[in-house]
């Protein structure tokens, strides 16, 4: 095989979270232009929709699914992935992107945030790595899973950014090892499971902080500047395809070097 076709993702199917705005648009529209069919879920329907119209503009066979993965309690899971099966007829491709933050100091954070962070970013990328693994990758003898983590789960957050997300980092640090865990159980299922850290890049969640503190982020960066729109691409591809055939249980941090300092 051509390196050209190790890239290659023609009759892939994707399913990706949070693929309504953001990185996970961005990975939704790279992985689309390399040929897979795309599959996005979300929890606001019009934003969702937008997005698959978007998608489908360029050319991008797609889907939407409404999901709200902050309550995976009453079968929200196996509804979404069974949606995706039923359109498509398999999955090839999952990438837990779908996060949210909320930020307290830790001595006044309540557990009830704590609880709607760990649900959203751990619990319900662990439901869908099992969910899909059962209804496809597994009897399709094969898959890539890419979790979104964060560089904030290497580590607690710079003193000088004042964001306080104790939780943020702690679900971060868990999808780390969580990545790693089941890239180890899985190897023989020919499952790779890798996840990649994004560094600072703009969108709704980060606004806030960046509006504040974009002068002291990129001064801390080696490269000098923030993520952009087309930062993720190369990486999600490369993990979603052939081309990554034997790297699995891996961090790839897409953070301008903020990690290596
Ligand atoms: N922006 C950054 O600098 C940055 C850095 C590191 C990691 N990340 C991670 O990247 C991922 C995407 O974040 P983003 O920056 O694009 O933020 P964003 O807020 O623009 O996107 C979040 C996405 O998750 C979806 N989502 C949120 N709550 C949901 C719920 N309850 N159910 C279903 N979907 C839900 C939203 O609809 C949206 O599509 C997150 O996991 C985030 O932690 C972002
Ligand atoms: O590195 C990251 O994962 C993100 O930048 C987050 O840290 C959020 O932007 C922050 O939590 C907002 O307060």
């Amino acid at each position: 095989m051509g390196v050209k076709q190790l890239f290659d993702l023609s009759g892939k199917v994707a399913l990706i979270t949070g693929g309504s705005r953001g990185l996970g648009l961005q990975m939704a529209f790279a992985l689309g232009e390399m040929g897979a069919k795309v599959a996005i879920a979300a929890r606001k329907p019009g934003e969702l929709a937008e997005a698959e119209r978007a998608l489908t503009v360029a050319g991008i066979e797609a889907m939407a699914v409404v999901a709200d993965l902050g309550d995976v309690a009453g079968g929200t899971v196996s509804r979404l992935v069974g949606a995706v099966m039923e359109r498509f007829g398999r999955i090839d491709i999952l990438i837990n992107n779908a996060g949210a933050t909320w930020g307290a100091p830790a001595e006044d954070y309540p557990l009830s945030a704590w609880d709607k962070v760990m649900t959203l970013n751990v619990d319900a990328p662990f439901l869908l790595a099992q969910e899909v693994g059962r209804q496809a990758m597994i009897p399709q003898g094969g898959g890539k899973i890419i979790n979104i983590a964060s560089i904030a789960g290497l580590g607690g957050n710079p003193p000088n950014l004042s964001m306080f997300t104790v939780a943020y980092n702690t679900s971060k640090g868990a999808v780390v090892n969580f990545t790693r865990a089941l890239a180890a159980e899985w190897g023989r299922y020919n499952i790779n499971v890798n996840a990649i850290l994004p560094g600072f890049f703009p969108s709704k969640m980060s606004q806030g902080l960046l509006d504040r503190f974009s002068t002291q982020v990129i001064e801390a960066t080696p490269l000098g500047r923030l993520g952009g729109d087309e930062d993720l691409m190369g990486a999600a591809v490369f993990l979603a395809s052939d081309a990554s055939r034997h790297v699995t249980g891996q961090m790839l941090a897409v953070d301008g070097g903020v990690s290596a300092t």
